[in-house]
């Protein structure tokens, strides 16, 4: 099995952080995708001794070593400086391992963090990966889910406006979005029957009508049509008290209605070894759970734990062992 690492963000951690791919022997090979001189210098710059070597896919690979794939920069990075100029790169280095993962070269991709702004900046409007590989292979709807600390939390809206967010929760999106979930957690976390946790949108899950009516006129309906066809579905709950680990225990996964709403409590538990996946996709695609962390890189700094995660994850929902 082979498993392509995106770099991402060349001025970010992503870089630097493939030096620790040699610290585990993986039951995958992993191809490090970028600027073949960018991974060598922000590889030796924390670890001199490991050999960084182009990736071939016919020969056998060297133990030890770092395979990279390589993508040329634009211009040249400095660590923790951004540059509109290498935006294009990023999306190079994404677009060669979603063909390759679309043509059977490789069994998925790990994603390290990009900048979404300054992608923007470059002249492309981006959103996140999960929006990017749903456009890349034309899936109409993904699902954002994030792994860690004992908890799946996954989200019906990801990157948009807070304004915009009642408007974007439809009986359809939520409908479509539940169905992806449950389809997922049954055949790629071996959950048969998985109970989803279903937050509410507005304070108190609406208080019965008084401080928003999103619960009654498309969360509910959604809840109780999906149930009827036999779903274990729990909600709408009010999200401050859905994490109590009370609650907590009895699901298999929270389905949060944006991204400030599911994320901060994941990150708070399991921030460094927390995994994001996207699932409804047709090919496997986890991620670290942090950004860039512009004010580490290069300094050696960053912690591997959620780089190792997702490799992890990866190779499990591959049909690889764990
Ligand atoms: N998967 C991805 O591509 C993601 C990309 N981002 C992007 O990253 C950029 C920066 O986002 P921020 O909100 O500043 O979050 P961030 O995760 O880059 O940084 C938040 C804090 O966590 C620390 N941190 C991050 N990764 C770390 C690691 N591996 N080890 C130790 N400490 C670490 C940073 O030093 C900083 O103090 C944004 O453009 C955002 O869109 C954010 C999350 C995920
Ligand atoms: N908070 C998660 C995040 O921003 C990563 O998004 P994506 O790039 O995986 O879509």
């Amino acid at each position: 099995m082979i498993l392509a690492i995106t770099s991402g963000e060349p001025a970010g951690v992503g870089p630097e952080l493939c030096a620790a791919l040699v610290q585990r022997d993986w039951p995958a090979r992993l191809v490090v995708i970028g600027d073949r001189q960018l991974i060598a210098e922000r590889v030796h710059a924390v670890a001199p001794d490991v050999p960084v070597l182009d990736y071939a896919p016919g020969a056998a690979p060297t133990p030890g070593s770092l395979e990279v794939l390589h993508v040329p920069l634009a211009v040249p990075a400095v660590a923790g400086r951004l540059d509109a100029a290498n935006g294009r790169y990023v999306l190079d280095v994404l677009d060669r391992a979603i063909a390759g993962c679309k043509s059977g070269e490789f069994a998925g991709m790990v994603t390290a963090p990009v900048h979404k702004g300054i992608i923007c900046e470059a002249g492309v409007p981006f959103s996140g990966h999960t929006e990017y590989l749903a456009e890349a292979t034309a899936t109409p709807l993904v699902v954002m889910m994030l792994v860690g600390g004992g908890l799946r939390v996954a989200l019906a809206t990801t990157h948009l406006p807070l304004k915009d967010v009642p408007a974007a929760i439809t009986r359809p999106l939520l409908t479509d979005t539940l169905r992806i979930l449950h389809a997922d957690l049954s055949q790629r976390f071996s959950l048969p029957a998985p109970r989803i946790l279903v937050a509410g949108l507005n304070p108190h899950a609406g208080e019965g009508g008084h401080m928003g009516t999103e619960e009654i006129e498309v969360i509910t309906p959604v809840l109780d049509a999906l149930r009827a066809e036999g779903m274990k579905l729990i909600g709408p709950l009010p999200a401050d008290t859905l994490f109590v680990p009370h609650t907590l225990q009895q699901g298999d996964a929270v389905l949060a209605m944006y991204h400030d709403q599911g994320l901060p409590v994941l990150k708070h538990a399991s921030f460094g070894g927390g995994v994001n996946v996207t699932l409804g996709l047709p090919i496997v695609r986890t991620s670290v759970d942090h950004g860039t962390a512009l004010d580490l890189a290069g300094t050696g700094r960053a912690d591997p734990g959620s780089l190792f995660a997702a490799i992890e994850l990866a190779i499990a929902m591959a049909g690889g062992r764990p």
